[in-house]
């Protein structure tokens, strides 16, 4: 298989190096040869990418036929039957839903496990009961040694080891929007990064518009970032909600306020404040041309504005439909002035000299030999066209236009809804007084996460939708999401096919819906399928007890996950202020000597975070505020100050439900005794 795959990757790079060294005369040979040499390096990532653990498993059927499993197919030129096949495809899945229950056909499940090109393991489960022979390897499963295995601090992809509950999900042929629900530990991550990878392969559609993974914060994205890769995929994109605008702000907003603007009021302010800007009722246009001021009348100017506006554009785009149409009006007002006004002329002569200037001027042509060519009509005289074009290019019109109906950027539009308490109150009137108050922002005040959406929101609505569409959307952590941000995310998935990953127990401060229904039906209504994943592969049971009674408060609906490991129960500790750094250094000193190269990390408040990184715990640990804790995960955890995580934020004991959950073997608490705690 290996000399497969090298072959494959030399011929994939042959080609590509006979396409770079092709000549390209035009500019259309140009770009078609760099569409075929980013194809071809697509696919040299693509087979590169598998090279690692390019097989793992191995299905033997009743009926003695066998097929190998891996992480890309691999055909031999002249070979009916793959000597590899992707695990993706159909005839893979038996490999993920056989049980010794339910099957599927298979006797043996083999699981193998390779380092660079050697197979340095090999485990088998025997499916139909019956006794192992000779060939079989019946070990411990590779799940355990899965689960068991020390953390890297990035993700590793599970593609061995899925289980037949999240097989079911990566698999699904639902191409609509997927909500999976589940506690922490469940591997909602996992099944989100391998549905992108089944997206990918199996819906061609999808993969060809492209599939965006969208996460917290770089910090979570940097821990999963090394799956798809590991899965051949190097072409998902990768964000934090933030930067899909292309702005990553400065300044983190405070809580109260992120709700407020991740409020779905927030959108018809935006639009409401747009639209005050496009010729309100009873505007007037008035415009100069040569010795004449033409005016249209506020009838004339809203029935401009009506047109723009039905022609469903945005507003910089609508503009010109408007402006079109006003200078439209005015050309058709001065050709019908013109022609009266030279008719008028005419009869005045006539009346006082008695002559027909038309005649006159047909008998002058006759006479000039001009047989049988009448007088011009003056409605043809009058150039309609040069006057409209003229005009659309002159700068007081332009500046008449711009006074009705200006340009706008996102920027001048979020900064003049929140940087005036009466734009505030007349487009946001169904918040209290206070909550506007905290809405405004001083002129120079800089962005922060939470303006994102508005800008966004404010850009589709002046410019349109966004440049770069998905053919499929995942989003981790979606309980995060704001109304705001569904909108922003939504922007971006117009074919709506997705697959959205969270838990409402872990949501942060700014999240203001308690379930899916709540979150998801002001923009998909109900359509969406649900699935719950009900097994927790990263706590041990005897951490998940002792979070039970901070789960029954947080999320009182919600049934507690079941774990399948065993580990050391959690311990308490209690420090005073001024020997918290002393007794972290100890216990991280004393986890470090008893259990050497496991990760460890030190969860606290943000506040916490100075205090810590001086007592240098960044020696033995990583040091992660609780804001940043979300979809992480490390072999031992020291969770510093619970009290104080639960006071930092309003979510607080959701911060510390999270921060509880993200240790596989070891979890210590070191509860900080203040003055008012008593000691
Ligand atoms: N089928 C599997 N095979 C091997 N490891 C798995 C499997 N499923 C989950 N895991 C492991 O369990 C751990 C938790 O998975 P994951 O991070 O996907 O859970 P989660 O539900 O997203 O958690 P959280 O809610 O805390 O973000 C990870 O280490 C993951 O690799």
């Amino acid at each position: 298989m290996y000399t497969l795959l090298d072959e494959r990757v030399a011929d994939a790079q042959a080609q590509l190096d006979d396409v770079l060294k092709s000549p390209a005369d035009s500019a259309g040979e140009v770009y078609a040869r760099d569409v075929a040499a980013e194809r071809l390096a697509r696919q040299v990532r693509r087979l590169a990418g598998a090279e690692e653990g390019l097989v793992f498993g191995r299905i033997d059927g009743a009926d003695g036929t066998d097929l190998h499993i891996g992480r890309l197919g691999l055909h031999l030129d002249d070979g009916d039957v793959p000597l590899l096949v992707d695990w993706r495809a159909e005839a893979a899945r038996p490999f993920y839903a056989a049980t010794a229950v339910h099957p599927v056909g298979l006797r043996r499940r083999r699981h193998l496990r390779m380092e660079q090109r050697v197979v340095r393991a090999v485990s088998d489960e025997l499916l139909d009961g019956s006794a192992p022979a000779p060939g079989d390897i019946v070990g411990d499963g590779p799940l355990t040694e899965a689960l068991e295995a020390r953390r890297t601090g990035h993700m590793r992809a599970a593609v061995a080891t899925l289980q037949a509950e999240q097989d079911e999900i990566v698999r699904s042929p639902h191409r609509g929007v997927m909500v999976v629900q589940g506690g922490p530990g469940t591997g909602k991550t996992v099944v989100a990064l391998h549905r992108a990878a089944y997206v990918l392969y199996a819906f061609p559609r999808a993969a060809e518009r492209g599939v965006l993974v969208l996460g917290p914060n770089a910090r979570f994205l940097d821990y999963v970032s090394r799956v798809l890769p590991s899965l051949g995929e190097n072409d998902v994109a990768m964000a934090a909600c933030g930067e899909l605008a292309g702005v990553t702000p400065p300044t983190v907003e405070l809580s109260d306020v992120a709700r407020l603007k991740g409020n779905l009021a927030m959108a018809q302010a935006l639009e409401s404040l747009v639209h005050s800007r496009q010729a309100p009722s009873g505007s007037q246009f008035a415009v100069r041309v040569g010795q004449e001021r033409v005016c249209l009348t506020s009838v004339d100017v809203a029935a401009a504005r009506d047109a723009a506006l039905a022609s469903g554009l945005a507003h910089n785009r609508a503009r010109e439909v408007f402006k079109e149409h006003l200078i439209g009006m005015v050309t058709s007002m001065l050709e019908s002035g013109t022609v009266e006004a030279l008719a008028h002329i005419d009869a005045e002569i006539a009346d006082s000299t008695g002559l027909d200037l038309d005649a006159a001027a047909e008998a002058d042509l006759q006479a000039l030999g001009f047989e049988g060519v009448a007088a011009a009509d003056p409605a043809e005289v009058f150039d309609a066209e040069a006057l409209h074009a003229n005009l659309m290019g002159d700068a007081h019109a332009e500046g008449a236009v711009e006074s009705l109906w200006p340009r706008l950027t996102p920027e001048t539009v979020v900064r003049a809804l929140l940087g005036d308490a009466r734009t505030l109150a007349t487009h946001l009137p169904s918040l209290t007084a206070d909550e506007r108050g905290r809405l405004l922002r001083s002129a120079g005040a800089p962005w922060t996460d939470a303006d994102v959406a508005l800008l966004d929101e404010a850009a589709s609505l002046v410019d349109g939708p966004p440049g770069r569409t998905f053919g499929h959307v995942v989003v981790d952590e979606a309980q995060e999401l704001t109304a705001m941000q569904w909108r922003m995310v939504l922007r971006r998935c117009p074919a709506r096919s997705m697959t959205l990953v969270g838990d409402f127990a872990q949501a942060g401060p700014a999240a203001a819906a308690n379930d899916w229904s709540q979150a998801l039906s002001p923009h998909l209504s109900s359509r969406f399928a649900l699935h719950t994943l009900t097994v927790s592969y990263r706590t041990t049971q005897e951490i998940l007890a002792t979070t039970r009674t901070l789960l029954a408060r947080i999320a009182p609906g919600q049934t507690p996950s079941r774990s399948i490991r065993h580990g050391e129960p959690p311990r308490d500790l209690t420090a005073h202020p001024h020997t918290l750094a002393a007794t972290v250094a100890r216990e991280l000193q004393a986890q470090a000597a008893a259990h050497p190269g496991d990760l460890l990390a030190v969860i606290c408040a943000d506040a916490r975070l100075d205090d810590m990184a001086s007592a240098n715990v960044t020696r033995w640990a990583r040091l992660v505020p609780a804001s940043e804790a979300r979809g992480l995960e490390f072999d031992a955890c020291l969770v510093v100050g619970p009290q104080e995580i639960i006071e930092a934020r309003p979510s607080g004991e959701r911060d510390l439900y999270v921060a509880l959950t993200r240790a596989t073997k070891r979890l210590c608490l070191i509860n900080v005794v203040t003055a008012s705690s008593g000691p």
